[in-house]
């Protein structure tokens, strides 16, 4: 099984090229960290896998299925960068909404058993990120696709939170961007780097200096 493929991705957005034919794959137990300066286009990339944004031109294949949008093969989940579970559900209307398969891996977690029906308007916004990042994670999608899931989290939520990805990810694969990058390259085992709208792979930071993501603190 070839997994999650994504090739040929292109988009522009005001005749301004975004992505020009980004292509990589993800296969299950695989955590794949997407890297790229503000504005290179990793939210967009993610959105057009899950389907909630139009590719001008994609080719997107889930063992080796051609599929039009993520979502629409109930097999991919996404966390977007700004928060989606409404306000006034509670974490266990959540849960039974999003997670099945790994159900009782959720229920185990401290902090989830704890809260089952406080709603998510009573969380703070770290508290909320956590608990839909958790949500997403063990979902029961088998490609999950993070979009900064550490971002609103203090450094022990940032620890925790990447546990439960190790912990899971020999039954998913992953897709996972942030601008925290030591985490992203702790988490991932394999790095792509987007920049000027081609995907570049990444084998240490001195590829992410040769690709100006990072400051060369050597001149
Ligand atoms: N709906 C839209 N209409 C016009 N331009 C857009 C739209 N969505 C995104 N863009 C532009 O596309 C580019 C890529 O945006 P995107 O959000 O994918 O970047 P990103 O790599 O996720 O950035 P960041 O790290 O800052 O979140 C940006 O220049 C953005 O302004």
């Amino acid at each position: 099984m070839q997994g999650l493929i994504i090739d040929s991705v292109t988009k522009q957005f005001n005749q301004q090229a975004i992505l020009n034919g980004v292509f990589f794959n993800c296969k299950i137990s695989e955590v794949v960290g997407l890297l790229g300066r503000n504005g290179s286009g990793k939210s967009t990339l993610l959105k057009i896998i899950f389907g909630t944004v139009n590719a001008d031109f994609k080719h997107l294949k889930l063992d080796d299925k051609l599929i039009s949008k993520g979502y629409l093969s109930r097999n991919i989940s996404y966390l977007p960068q700004d928060n989606f579970i409404p306000i006034n559900l509670s974490v266990l209307q959540a849960i039974e909404i999003f997670c099945n398969t790994h159900r009782n891996d959720l229920l185990n977690i401290q902090f989830v058993a704890d809260n089952l029906q406080t709603k998510f308007k009573d969380f703070s916004g770290g508290e909320r990120r956590l608990l839909e990042a958790l949500i997403i994670i063990y979902s029961d999608a088998e490609y999950v696709l993070l979009d900064e899931p550490f971002s609103q989290l203090a450094p022990l939520l940032v620890d925790e939170l990447k546990q439960h990805i190790n912990k899971i990810k020999s039954f998913k694969g992953f897709i996972i961007t942030d601008h925290y990058y030591q985490s992203i390259l702790d988490t991932s085992d394999r790095i792509i780097l987007l920049h000027n709208g081609c995907n570049y792979q990444i084998q240490n930071t001195d590829d992410l200096i040769l690709h100006g993501y990072l400051p060369d603190f050597r001149e």
